[in-house]
């Protein structure tokens, strides 16, 4: 398929011009160590920053990271930055939000073959809102747009559709890269196609599973995700993550696919506790027998065994959402298991997703997948078959 944007191949000389790029550095940290504990997102956006780094441009480099509600230590982009100067020998430097007189400041001060991180996008709440001055305050600090940021390509931020309106603009490396994999593993993938679904962002989620549905043989459901499709069966399910609100459009896909035939597996037994916290006490009980005061965190062991005897058959997976808070050991065997299954099956694996792809790398079997991805939910929505708004918004053009 002719990819009908441009992409930074096409960008011409860029020697001391102003070059925004947005990226996605919203990579999982350990709350107790400040650890960077998965770098692919990081990783995935040198080739671009590099690129336009060592032809001499002025590099602006955004990013969310979390979903902080206004500006929090806790969600800065300053260990990203660190981590990035540990990488490479050429300045990067970090300025504050996009609407402050320090980044004016930063901006106009940096140098060709510099480059600077803008503080936070979503400290200011006109990034999610995808505030048009926002956008035009991003857009005022360069010549040129460049889109890296694959993982967050369904948003529609300022940051991700806003600024292009202003700016000449390109696709970067990575999210070339993307697409073409993407396309290459899951556009004609060799059946049975199944795909593993869990983690936390459920209601985000759960729009992208019915036209998923509409492309598999089967599907399992695991991790936070899971919680809401037990809900719908009507199991109690205590005190775990359930979105009440989709529990509907939960209880619509099960009857969809029981309708195609698609093989639905869900959990048979979880790990429950009283606390969210990496030492708490736990048991594993049936999903029939969740107190009021527990809360599933991760998968059981019958269900372990269960997903990996229903994937043995499968050619393709796509896997999007851990199985439990792997982020605890405690919780972390459902996951751990799942993917060492799946590096033992020896079939194409696309794993996507931020928190997905840091799992894969802790049981220790990242390289042995066809495709790691640095998107989850923009995956799923790639795989939905329309244009992700990111993309869409590098062919319209510029407004001056
Ligand atoms: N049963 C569960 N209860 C609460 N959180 C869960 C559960 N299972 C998984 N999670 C959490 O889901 C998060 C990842 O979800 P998500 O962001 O949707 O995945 P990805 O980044 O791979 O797309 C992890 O931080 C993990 O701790
Ligand atoms: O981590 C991300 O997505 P993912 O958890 O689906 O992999 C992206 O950075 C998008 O973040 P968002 O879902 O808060 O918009
Ligand atoms: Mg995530």
């Amino acid at each position: 398929m002719t990819t009908p944007f441009r992409r930074i191949t096409d960008i011409g000389p860029v020697y001391g011009k102003r070059v925004l790029v947005r990226v996605d550095f919203n990579v999982p940290i350990d709350a107790a160590t400040g650890e960077i504990t998965d770098d692919s997102r990081i990783q995935g956006s040198l080739p671009t920053l590099d690129a336009l780094v060592e032809q001499g441009a002025r590099v602006i480099a955004v990013s969310h990271r979390g979903r902080p509600k206004g500006p929090s230590a806790k969600d800065s982009l300053a260990p990203v930055v660190a981590y990035l100067q540990k990488l490479r020998t050429y300045p990067v430097k970090l300025t504050g939000e996009a609407r402050s007189d320090e980044a004016v400041q930063a901006v106009e001060a940096l140098q060709p073959g510099e480059l600077l991180v803008l503080e936070n996008l979503r400290f200011d709440p006109g990034e999610t809102a995808n505030d048009p001055e926002l956008a035009r305050r991003l857009a005022s600090f360069a010549d040129l747009y460049v889109n890296d940021a694959f993982g967050t390509s369904h948003r529609q931020h300022a940051s991700i559709v806003g600024v292009p309106k202003y700016l000449p603009a390109y696709a970067g490396e990575l999210m070339a890269e993307e697409l073409d994999h993407l396309d290459r593993v899951l556009a004609h993938p060799t059946r049975p196609y199944w795909a593993i679904i869990g983690g936390a962002k459920v209601s985000d989620k759960v729009k992208l599973l019915s036209r998923l549905l509409e492309l598999v043989d089967g599907i399992i459901i695991g991790g936070g995700m899971a919680n809401t499709f037990l809900a719908a069966q009507g199991y109690s399910m205590g005190a775990s993550l359930v979105e009440e609100g989709v529990i509907p459009e939960a209880t619509r896909l099960l009857e969809q696919a029981q309708a195609k035939g698609v093989t639905v597996v869900l959990p048979k037994d979880v790990l429950v506790a009283k606390e969210f916290r990496a030492d708490t006490p736990y048991r594993a009980a049936l999903v029939t027998d969740i107190h009021a005061d527990e809360m599933a965190l991760d998968i059981g062991p019958r269900t372990v065994e269960t997903i990996i005897a229903a994937l043995q058959p499968a050619q393709t997976v796509l896997w999007n959402g851990p199985m439990g808070v792997f982020e605890f050991e405690a919780f972390a065997q459902g996951t751990i298991q799942v993917a060492q299954a799946l590096a033992a099956l020896n079939v194409s694996v696309v794993v996507g997703g931020g928190d997905s792809v840091a799992a894969v790398s802790k049981a220790g079997v990242k390289d042995k997948m066809t495709h790691i991805s640095t998107g989850g939910g923009a995956t799923l929505r790639y795989l939905e078959g329309e244009e992700l708004p990111g993309i869409q918004a590098l062919r319209q053009p510029a407004e001056a």
